[in-house]
């Protein structure tokens, strides 16, 4: 069993709709009730911030200081770590426009927030994911770099360079400046860091497949199957070299007809992650709305139990509405599982009841109107 990381206190200053509140958490799961528009989410949206990134919401940080506030929001949380207790504290200054927020270890600012890493991962699951498999590309891709990036912090610098050198490629097209050296510079370097992505991408989907294909049989959840298509598709048990050279050799040729679509047509920016549920042998997209909402539960708590299983340390679980639409057994089965993986996880709802399954492993909070009470 991996080991716990718990938060065992949080506390937000002008932070969405609370002015200031502070919880002490006793290491079990924390379950917040509270009607609709409460501040549950707001809370589950502080604890993401313990990770890096822009939160579950991927909000701008001016959005999230309370309306009405004087100064910046903050949050400051302390763990029960893999070494010990560690305190974090992030937020933002009085009237910033910032895309950075200040971020404190221990009393010491952090070069990087993935440094954050180093003591908790978090993962999460909100209603906005419901349409993952029905909506744009471009959400599944980025839901797929974040089950990387949880293992791999590296990975969101690979993408992100591999950005700045494709928009400096359709630059230089689209001003037809077609200096075969200067693109060629930049068509490799875009080639190292596309297909060490598309690398990533594919090793954490062969990790996550044997994990699936392990699981207990009792599981009332369906199992996914999953691919990755549009980029390089069947290719990757070759070696990485020879499909640098072959990415390096497709941007060359298709200069004049980038140029001409405005933008690179070929990458790891266009891969897609294709989605089956096992069982039925049927594409997730044409699944119905709660076997697509099973299915994408499995796959987040697959995803979490590797993590567990690969560091040694459970992550932090946040789960936005998870209960909902359930029956009570499946509810018990799917609280069951959560407590499984060793844990923390966050769970919200808007009925205290639904949670009762849980039992005395999960410590209950009310939200009303930016307060929070056991
Ligand atoms: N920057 C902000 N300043 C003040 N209030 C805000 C800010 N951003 C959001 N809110 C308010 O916070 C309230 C609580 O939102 P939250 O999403 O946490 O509710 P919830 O308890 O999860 O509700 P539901 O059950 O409907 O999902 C909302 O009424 C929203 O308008």
């Amino acid at each position: 069993m991996p080991h716990k990381v718990s938060l065992s206190r949080l506390k937000l200053t002008d932070f969405r709709n609370y002015a200031a509140v502070s919880l002490i958490l006793d290491g079990r799961h924390a379950v917040l009730t509270g009607n609709n528009g409460a501040g549950k989410t707001n809370l589950m949206e502080a604890v993401s911030l313990l990770s890096p990134g822009r939160g579950l919401r991927r909000a701008a940080y001016s959005d999230i200081t309370r309306v009405g506030a004087a100064g910046g929001f903050s949050i400051f949380a302390a763990l029960d770590g893999m070494e010990g207790e560690v305190e974090i504290g992030t937020g933002i200054d009085a009237g910033e426009e910032t895309t950075t927020r200040r971020l404190r270890i221990n009393g010491t600012a952090a070069k990087t927030a993935d440094e954050l890493t180093d003591h908790l991962r978090l993962l999460w699951l909100t209603p906005a994911m419901d349409g993952l498999f029905t909506g744009a590309s471009s959400d599944r891709r980025r839901f797929l770099d974040r089950l990387v990036l949880s293992l791999d912090p590296a990975h969101g610098r690979r993408a992100s360079d591999f950005e700045r050198a494709m928009r400096s490629r359709n630059k230089l097209l689209d001003e037809g400046r077609f200096d075969p050296s200067w693109l060629a510079g930049i068509e490799e370097q875009m080639a190292s860091l596309g297909i060490a992505m598309a690398l990533a991408r594919q090793e954490m989907l062969g990790l996550l497949t044997r994990l699936i294909e392990e699981r207990p049989e009792n599981s009332p959840f369906p199992s996914a199957s999953l691919q990755l298509s549009g980029f390089m598709d069947g290719q990757f048990s070759r070696p990485s070299v020879d499909l640098e050279d072959e990415y390096a050799a497709m941007l060359a040729e298709s200069r004049y007809r980038d140029a001409g679509a405005g933008r690179t047509l070929d990458g790891p920016h266009r891969a897609d992650l294709i989605v089956h549920h096992r069982e039925k042998a049927m594409e997730a997209e044409r699944c119905s709305t709660g076997e697509q909402k099973a299915l994408l539960v499995g796959l987040v708590l697959a995803h979490a139990r590797l993590v567990g299983n690969l560091t040694g340390h459970a992550p932090i679980l946040l789960l936005d509405e998870i209960a909902a639409h359930l029956d009570e057994g499946r509810r018990a089965a799917l609280f069951d599982l959560i407590d499984g993986l060793g844990g923390q996880a966050f769970m919200t709802g808007t009925d205290r009841a639904m949670f009762s399954a849980l039992g005395d492993r999960a410590q209950v909070f009310t939200v009303a109107d930016g307060r929070v009470f056991e």
